[in-house]
């Protein structure tokens, strides 16, 4: 039987066959290393036991739900989330909207909650800090009783660090913010990415002698404006990619930044084969500088092809 990769909620879970089932839980943002830890171990434990992994994340973010006004700003979209998750490894990725009933289950009536939906649970994996259940009062030792008390395991990962820290989505938003990608992408365990569709510019790129592909971007959470080295290629037939150099930002030389939208532009190196409509996925590699602006187009040029070799060199 076919398990389809992703299952929109507890409520729909009943399509899974009835194979014992290795379940990952949390919110996964940014599927980081700290997550894989966890995630992996339901992939390993489920593979040699013949059972499914699974991971059980929420939509939205239950701060939109709790703290509206403080909602924590997502690093993945929740299809992109869930296009990572299984590329781990995963059967299927259950994605539970996270509305105020299911907020509102005890956490003494988690692990219940989970049963009933999910009969051929077997065991559960969380990371050590993990809380569950109504005001987030559940912890890793409460889970371990409530799943002796049913028969199911529970495999809590230690916390995976980097460089003496743990590991957090938190953490990353943060370093993103700040445009410090060498640390994004250490703590991701991949390059930093997004997906947009190309669309016209005003050509003023091309007669700069840099001709870029526009990519209007919108994540909510947003890297610091400014140049980057990048990658890129295509996202719906992936395989080559082409190095370049980017700006993220307002174009305050050429556009009012009271007004402007954050745009990605992208200049290849080689001429790609790449136009408007195209849907191009990149790369964020390295940070090179905040966006300026500049008192002239001239010295904008200028400024860009010193910025194209900084990103050459940083390829090379
Ligand atoms: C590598 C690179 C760096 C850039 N840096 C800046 C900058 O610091 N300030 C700015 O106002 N615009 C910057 N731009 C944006 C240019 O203003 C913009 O690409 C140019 O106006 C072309 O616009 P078009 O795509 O609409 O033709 C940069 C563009 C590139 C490709
Ligand atoms: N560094 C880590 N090492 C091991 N497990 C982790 C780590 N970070 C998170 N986990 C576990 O992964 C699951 C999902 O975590 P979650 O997304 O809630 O945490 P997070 O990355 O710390 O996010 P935030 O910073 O927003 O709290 C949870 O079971 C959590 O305990």
């Amino acid at each position: 039987m076919k398990i389809s990769p992703h299952i929109a909620g507890l409520a729909a879970a009943s399509e899974l066959p009835a194979r014992p089932l290795h379940l990952a839980i949390g919110m996964f943002d940014g599927v980081h290393l700290g997550h894989r830890a966890v995630v992996e171990a339901a992939v390993i434990s489920a593979r040699r036991a013949g059972g499914l992994a699974a991971a059980l994340t929420f939509d939205p973010h239950p701060s939109r739900l709790l703290r509206p006004d403080k909602a924590v700003p997502l690093l993945l979209p929740a299809r992109e989330k869930a296009r990572r998750l299984v590329a781990t490894g995963l059967d299927t990725v259950i994605t539970q909207p996270f509305t105020a009933e299911f907020a509102a289950v005890p956490a003494d009536q988690f692990v219940p909650t989970l049963l009933n939906a999910l009969p051929q649970l077997k065991a559960i994996y969380v990371g050590e800090n993990w809380r569950f259940g109504r005001g987030r009062s559940g912890d890793v030792p409460q889970l371990n009783a409530a799943a002796k008390a049913h028969g199911l395991r529970v495999y809590s990962a230690p916390r995976v660090n980097l460089d003496g820290e743990p590991i957090s989505s938190t953490r990353i938003r943060a370093a993103l913010g700040a445009g410090d990608m060498d640390t994004v992408n250490a703590l991701l365990g991949y390059t930093y990415g997004c997906e947009g569709t190309v669309t016209p510019g005003k050509r003023l790129g091309r007669s700069l002698g840099f001709p870029t592909l526009n990519l209007p971007w919108a994540p909510e959470c947003a890297p610091r404006l400014g140049v980057y080295a990048v990658r890129a290629g295509s996202a719906t037939n992936p395989g080559k990619m082409w190095n370049g150099v980017a700006n993220f930002g307002l174009r305050p030389t050429v556009a009012d930044p009271a007004t402007a939208q954050p745009l990605l532009e992208v200049h290849l190196f080689e001429t790609p084969p790449f136009d408007v409509g195209d849907e191009l996925q990149v790369e964020w590699c390295a940070f090179l500088r905040a966006e300026q602006r500049f008192t002239g187009v001239d010295a904008l040029r200028e400024q860009i092809g010193r910025d194209r070799d900084s990103a050459r060199e940083y390829f090379a």
